[in-house]
């Protein structure tokens, strides 16, 4: 990508332009934007927020619960009505209830989808009330927690470490600020940016904007303050589409491959139908009103609901376990993930890291280990971490607070470059009494390797390699008892500011060792993942040692481990194949977390990504499901799709399930409505070919699918059989067409022995004749109508009652029960609709009372009909091990 092309103008001016210009051109005083002048520049410039605009208000609310295809062709059929039955008729027919009866079908079917969507936007917005991350804001003079929506261009905001960067800013001050660029650019590198002016040319990448932060970027070290210049969809990153959701789309793919496999089979059918219709009633308009309806009928247009539905129940459930899911489509990510990715610290090892010992490099303890210590945690402006916090504390001990203020005061802090996890230790220059000195404290080998001399009691000699031996004399041990141990060193330096160059021929002082312990629930819940077949791999920046020593406490496999410089070495053969082997990957870099998710992804895993340190954040980015934790790094929990209140793993486990209810809850809308939408409109086609009149009219039909689509909207309420939860399920429509055209044709079956039952035998014995014998205006308009309700009968019994049957692989009711919702709205769905064929309301749709007989029938083609479906069914599993 070509910056500049993508960067917005104003960004772009304001970088070669002097700050002072910045202020006078958008009046920005010294206590920053007052409201009025945030609401204009809002107006002006546009809030920061990507498409979500429309999304949040009533109008579009409303607008989207009542014009959809289904609302639209009923509006069409009431303005038909209103013109034939009202306009054209004479005064002695007029007659408008098929007109009301279509606007209270419309009215119904929009209050229904608006509730549900109003509950489902609650659910999430409730959960996204949990978890906000706020950005520093300069508003009427004071600094401002702010939810990052609510900035505007103009606004003055400040960086901390940590911080993901919410808008494009142009910074006005700069204290050694470190940002990553890597979601904008892919490239890892750690850039130092500043406040000064761009000189003349033009630069020719993101990284030499030295003077602009990109939204999206994550600060990993320092602080920074600068003007908000581009927001929402005008920042670079906003401007990505689908940005936020990089490869996340797993779930719109699974969503777009059902919708094309009902859609190929509508394109094919829908057609015949019309034509058919046309070619034997010779009505081209009703048969083209038809078509459209069997289309609008068939159209399983409330599937975007009940996958909603069911994800935000799932979400809904997971919020009352400590767990927040910030974007719900992650619950079908939990519901296929089949390989978690976790990190060490806080997910197999406890929350709070101790430090335990500080000691020299013998190994005797070293106050002044711990002191060199203490002011490299203390200055650095990096992303705090456990460790840091677990040298800090030392000065809330009892009587130590004063000798660390002492120290701190006697070496104020001159500069320092970041901890980042490419050269995996953190650098300060403090001042000591007549030279300055550069304390590193970091990884083990990174350190060691920039050692070129050890020192003991104040005795300095060359490494060497004796230095290396007695190293690992002292360290070794420690490692394995699963510690995590730092390295910390010193030299002395002339000059006041740091480079990278200075980071060499250190003196290595000694060690910090802290303790790490394995967390007693994390092996019961590991137990608890593999038993749902969830595969762990435990993926740290840690040394191997360490991993392994936490890892085989926890009974996680460690016969094969991968460390990051032996994956870099790797062909990508080898890689495809060693992945699934190993389980445990140490010494990692953030590029290799990525990779690693990267390679199982490719290997068609689904991956989800606990994590919670800035190197984790390509990872949970990357995965299908990115698990962050509430005390992570706000970057992290920015990006992740779902937060753990509470590390730990069990929670997980709890997602997972509730993710594969959801899941075959939407399975079972998809896969029945599917096979009986085939089924009918494989009934409608051969009987409109065989019919002199229409199987069913545009308004019945029509009335049966809200019937039909109304109770679907209980199916996320519905228990799930155990058994169907315990694998990972596949989001795909790779087999939905097998089970489409397995069970729709034979519902066929049973429509086409009711029609000719109808046609041949019932109506003509209830009418006194044949169809053909009867005459056009009085006996033919009785046959018509004691068909079509017989037809509209048959075609909701047994659709309502399939639902029962597929829903599970066990014996519907006895075996297995529905949820009590699901039991009430289809016995009443029955009830109320079979009732109505006697009364006014089903004969002003063109619906009669039928003589009990029918029932007869009825109840036995039903009972036949929900035979041979169970054979059928015990059939398909056992065939394909499958149902849903
Ligand atoms: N604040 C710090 N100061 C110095 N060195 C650090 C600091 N944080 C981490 N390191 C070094 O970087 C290495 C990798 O960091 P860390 O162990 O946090 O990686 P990680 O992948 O996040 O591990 P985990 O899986 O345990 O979360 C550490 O082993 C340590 O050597
Ligand atoms: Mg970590």
């Amino acid at each position: 990508m070509t910056p500049g092309v993508s960067i917005h103008k104003r960004v772009l001016h304001y970088a070669y332009a002097d700050t002072d210009a910045l202020y006078r051109d958008f009046q920005i005083s010294e206590d920053g934007y007052n409201e009025e002048q945030a609401a204009k520049n809002r107006e002006q410039y546009g809030s920061n927020t990507r498409n979500g605009r429309a999304a949040d208000t009533a109008v579009y609310r409303l607008r989207r619960a009542f014009i959809n295809p289904f609302t639209i062709i009923l509006f069409v059929l009431a303005g038909v009505s209103f013109i034939t039955d009202v306009l054209l008729a004479s005064n002695f027919s007029r007659n408008a209830t098929t007109v009301l009866i279509i606007l209270s079908m419309l009215l119904i079917s929009g209050m229904i989808r608006l509730i549900q969507e109003m509950r489902t936007k609650h659910i999430a917005d409730r959960l996204s009330r949990i978890i906000h991350s706020d950005v520093m804001v300069r508003r009427g003079g004071k600094w401002r927690g702010i939810s990052s929506t609510e900035l505007v261009v103009g606004d003055t905001i400040r960086l901390f470490a940590g911080n993901r960067v919410p808008a494009d800013l142009r910074l006005t001050a700069a204290n050694d600020l470190f940002v990553s660029q890597a979601v904008i650019t892919g490239e890892s590198a750690v850039l130092e940016k500043n406040a000064g002016r761009l000189s003349g040319h033009m630069v020719s990448s993101y990284a030499e904007y030295s003077n602009i932060v990109f939204m999206g970027s994550a600060v990993i070290g320092g602080t920074g303050e600068g003007v908000v210049l581009a927001v929402g969809e005008d920042a670079v990153y906003g401007g990505f589409s689908g940005a936020e959701s990089m490869g996340k789309n797993r779930f719109d793919q699974g969503a777009n491959s059902i919708a094309w496999v009902m859609i190929r089979f509508m394109a094919v059918l829908i057609p015949v139908v019309f034509a058919a219709c046309g070619l034997t009633k010779g009505d081209w308009f009703t048969a083209f009103v038809f078509a459209l309806s069997v289309a609008v009928g068939l159209t399983p247009e409330m599937l975007p609901m009940v996958i909603n539905a069911c994800l935000a129940k799932g979400s809904n459930a997971m919020g009352q376990k400590q767990t927040v899911v910030k974007n719900i489509n992650a619950m079908q990510g939990f519901g296929s993930m089949d390989i978690l990715c976790v990190d060490k610290t806080g997910t197999l090892t406890g929350d709070t890291v101790l430090l335990e010992y500080y000691m020299d490099i013998l190994g005797n303890e070293s106050e002044s280990v711990l002191d060199f210590a203490y002011l490299n945690s203390l200055y650095h402006t990096g992303v705090r971490n456990h460790l840091d916090t677990a040298v800090l504390k030392y000065r809330d001990l009892p009587g130590c607070s004063a000798h660390f203020q002492e120290i701190a005061a006697k070496h104020p802090k001159l500069d320092e470059l970041p901890f980042d996890y490419d050269r995996k230790f953190a650098s300060v220059l403090v001042k000591d009494k007549t030279e300055n000195l550069l304390i590193i404290k970091g990884s083990m080998d990174e350190v060691c390797r920039r050692c070129a001399y050890i020192e003991y009691k104040g005795r300095r000699s060359a490494m060497g390699d004796e230095g290396y031996l007695s190293v690992h004399a002292v360290v070794d041990d420690m490692l394995e008892d699963g510690m995590k141990v730092l390295a910390v060193a010193y030299k002395p330096l002339e000059g006041e500011r740091l480079n990278t160059s200075d980071e060499t021929d250190f003196i290595l002082i000694g060690y910090l060792a802290f303790f790490d312990a394995p967390k007693k629930t994390a092996e019961d819940a590991i137990r608890k993942l593999k038993s749902l077949h969830v595969g762990i791999k435990v993926l740290t920046g840690d040394s191997k040692s360490a991993a392994v020593s936490v890892c085989r406490r926890l009974g996680i496999d460690t016969s094969e481990i991968m460390t990051g410089r032996e994956f870099s070495h790797l062909t990508e053969d080898e890689m495809l194949i060693r992945m699934e082997r190993t389980a445990v990957f140490a010494e990692l870099s953030p590029k290799q977390k990525l990779e690693v998710v990267q390679t199982l992804q490719s290997n068609g895993h689904t991956v989800g990504f606990l994590g919670d340190g800035m190197n984790d954040l390509p990872a949970v980015v990357q995965s299908d499901v990115g698990i962050s934790v509430d005390t992570a790094a706000e970057a992290v929990k920015e990006s992740a799709d779902v937060i753990l209140l509470k590390k730990d793993l069990n929670v997980l486990e709890e997602g997972i399930l509730e993710g594969r209810k959801a899941f075959s809850n939407m399975s079972k809308y998809i896969r029945i409505t599917a096979s009986s939408n085939f089924g009918n409109i494989f009934s409608i086609v051969i009987a409109s070919v065989f019919l002199p009149f229409f199987p069913m009219t545009s308004v019945q039909l029509l009335l049966l699918n809200l019937l039909y689509d109304a109770l679907c909207l209980v199916l996320p309420w519905d228990q799930v059989d155990e058994d169907t939860y315990l694998q990972p399920l596949e989001w795909s429509g790779r087999t939905l067409g097998r089970f489409m055209r397995f069970f729709g044709p034979i519902s066929s079956i049973f429509d086409i022995v009711t029609f000719v039952f109808l046609f041949f035998v019932f109506c003509p014995s209830v009418c006194g004749g044949s169809f053909a014998s009867l005459a056009a205006g009085g006996g033919q308009e009785r046959f018509i109508a004691l068909f079509q309700t017989g037809w509209f009968l048959e075609s909701m019994w047994t659709q309502i009652l399939i639902l029962h049957l597929l829903r599970t692989r066990k014996i519907p009711l006895f075996q297995s029960k529905p949820s009590r919702s699901v039991m009430l709205v289809t016995t009443l769905g029955i009830l109320i609709f079979t009732v109505m064929t006697f009364t006014p309301v089903g004969h002003l749709i063109g619906l009669t009372s039928l003589p009990p007989a029918y029932f007869g029938f009825l109840i036995a083609v039903v009972l036949l009909y929900l035979l041979l479906v169970t054979f059928a069914k015990y059939w398909y599993v056992k065939k394909y091990h499958e149902l849903l």
